[in-house]
């Protein structure tokens, strides 16, 4: 089943505010975190203040995961046992680098009994990672893996590479695309990491757009005032809707049956696109059944 994930706000699960409001914010998914927007002595209590949000429920349809603290931490393995006990969609992983951390993190989850139905995302953001992003993303094939997808960390890229964050992402668009390449090999899914200077609403929207163009399904967020922006870009436009419904019928038309290449309106239209097509149509029939 397709899903939304046009937009993932993280928000500090320090922050009894953020956690409260997320109930209402009209962000596809919630990442309630307990890594770098949360203190060294603050992490026991946002544990639990994250359980107790979640047991408390009210998020609706909104996708929710929960990161856990990085694997080099004393914190992860309660982070997980609180995770995996907890009723959310998944677990976000930051820091992976080896094959080895996502088997230690499906071992731990195994541990805690948590529901089989429970994925696991991984932040790809270090420099082991990028390279080996394509042996990450093949754990997905291992007995008992729950890999769902890579989230791409822009910040902890740069701090352990020294490779800058610059407006148009220059530097970074080689790995990226690296990364989105290594996803869709092994059918997973993959969401952009977040911008920062969330007071720059152009820039910000200049970076949904290119996301979105280099085949990012979402983006994740780091403040509510970004979440229209991105839940619009990100939504297939009506024209590419009409469209795609238009390549569907006319491959359905029986004088079409045994064509793969037909003529729509002076364009070539192949089965492929009608393959592409199809998923257009389930994103957006998954974004107004979500009622977004
Ligand atoms: C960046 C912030 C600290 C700014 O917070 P604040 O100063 O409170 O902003 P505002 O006054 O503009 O807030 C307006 C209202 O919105 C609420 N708010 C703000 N941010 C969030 C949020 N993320 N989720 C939910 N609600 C939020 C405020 O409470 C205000 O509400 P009200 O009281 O009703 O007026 C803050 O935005 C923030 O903490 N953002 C999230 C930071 C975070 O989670 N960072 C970690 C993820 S990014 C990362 O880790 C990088 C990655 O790993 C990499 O390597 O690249
Ligand atoms: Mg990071």
């Amino acid at each position: 089943m397709i899903r939304p994930r046009r937009s993932l706000l993280f928000m500090p699960g320090s922050n009894a505010r953020a956690l409260e409001k997320g109930r209402n914010l009209p962000a596809d998914g919630l990442i309630l975190d307990l890594e770098d927007s949360v203190a060294p002595d603050a992490k026991a209590a946002a544990r639990e203040q994250i359980a107790k949000a979640v047991a408390a429920d009210g998020y609706g349809k909104r996708e929710l995961l929960i990161r856990i603290n990085s694997l080099d931490t004393s914190w992860w393995s309660d982070d997980v046992a609180m995770a995996g006990q907890a009723a959310t969609d998944g677990i976000l992983v930051p820091k992976v680098s080896t094959v080895e951390d996502l088997r230690l993190v499906r071992d731990r989850l195994a541990e805690v009994g948590a529901d089989p139905a429970l994925k696991v995302w991984a932040m790809i953001e270090t420099a082991r990672a990028v390279l080996d992003a394509d042996l990450l993303a093949a754990t997905v094939h291992e007995q008992g893996s729950r890999l769902a997808g890579f989230v791409f960390g822009p910040n902890d890229i740069s701090r352990e590479t020294r490779i800058r964050m610059l407006p148009g992402r220059s530097t970074m668009l080689p790995m990226i695309s690296h990364c989105i390449l290594a996803t869709r090999a092994h059918g997973l899914e993959i969401l952009d990491g977040p911008y920062s200077d969330f007071a720059n609403t152009d820039g910000f929207a200049q970076e949904c757009i290119q996301a979105r163009d280099l085949g990012f399904d979402g983006k994740t967020l780091i403040h509510p005032g970004q979440i229209d922006a991105c839940n619009a870009i990100f939504t297939p436009p009506a024209a590419e809707v009409a469209d795609a419904r238009k390549i569907i019928a006319a491959f359905e038309l029986p004088e079409n049956a045994s064509r793969g290449a037909i003529q729509i309106d002076g364009r070539m239209v192949e089965r492929l696109h009608a393959e592409m097509a199809r998923r257009t149509i389930a994103i957006a029939d998954a974004i107004a059944a979500a009622g977004k």
